[in-house]
């Protein structure tokens, strides 16, 4: 039985795991971490398509069985590790050559996983590109820019800094076992080469400070960054009356600078 609590959907239909894996780029060669494969039909299309290797991370040991069958079907290629992917850092288990990440991810715990990839201090990234399927309205904030007012936030400058990313495609929730209440959608961002220096931590004060209070004027909601927000706002050219939502990524980035 699926749990809830896992963010258990799961997904069987081979065109779409193969459409999902084939989207992630090339994979022959290539090193694929793939976090909550579960019973594995995404895992079992990444393998199909090429990859070298699967470093599969799945929490549930419920789903060790169906994976070892695969890894029959494979051998050498697919390594399970039983963990909490939040947790778990992959990158001992990766060899030489390129490696990525292609997941489903559970929902519960899918933009806490992105943000721990995209603020690691080292950049660019172990990973070559991150392929990941989220709910519908969490795949908007990720890629939004401040022409999309609606949906940028923190989430979608953390992105628009170290990455580039895009919405492949949609995914209807009669696709998945059990069927999730909302339409869920695929998405790929790969790391920027040479992001606009600035320390992680500086730019999140500053984003959870503005977009804390997205309506009210920079002057005033970046009080929960710094006592003074004029200088900040002065240093990266940008007016006091503005609001959050309408500053560019390269704004925070040189907010962040001169905080
Ligand atoms: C949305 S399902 C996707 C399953 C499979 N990849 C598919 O497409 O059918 C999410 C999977 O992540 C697993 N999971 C949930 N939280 C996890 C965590 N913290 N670490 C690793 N796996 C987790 C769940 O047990 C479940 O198998």
């Amino acid at each position: 039985m699926p749990r809830r609590s896992l963010g258990q959907n799961f997904l069987f239909d081979l065109n779409l795991t193969g459409r999902i894996a084939r989207s992630s780029g090339p994979l022959v060669g290539v090193t694929v971490v793939e976090v909550g494969p579960g019973p594995g039909g995404l895992t079992r299309a990444l393998l199909m398509h090429g990859a070298a290797k699967v470093i599969a991370v799945e929490r549930d040991p419920r789903a060790l069985p169906a994976l070892a069958e695969i890894a029959a079907h494979y051998p050498g290629r697919l390594e399970v590790v039983e963990a909490d992917a939040l947790e778990f850092d992959p990158r001992p288990l990766i060899g030489e050559g390129p490696a990525r990440i292609v997941a489903n991810l559970p929902y519960n715990v899918g933009t806490q996983l992105l943000t721990g990839w995209l603020t690691q201090e080292a950049w660019p990234p172990w990973w070559d590109s991150l392929t990941l399927m989220f709910q519908r309205e969490v795949a908007e904030r990720i890629v939004a820019d401040e022409s999309d007012r609606a949906n940028y936030g923190r989430l979608g400058v953390l992105c628009g800094w170290r990455t580039r990313g895009q919405i492949l495609f949609d995914v209807p929730p009669a696709a998945f076992v059990p069927p999730p209440k909302v339409t869920s959608s695929v998405v790929r961002l790969v790391p920027r080469p040479e992001p606009l220096p600035c320390r992680v931590r500086a730019l999140e004060t500053v984003t959870g400070a503005a977009f804390g209070q997205r309506r009210k004027m920079l002057r005033q909601s970046l009080k929960g960054a710094t006592p003074d927000p004029a200088p900040l706002l002065a240093a990266a050219g940008i007016p006091e009356t503005a609001r959050a939502e309408e500053v560019p990524v390269a704004g925070f980035v040189a907010m962040a600078r001169a905080l």
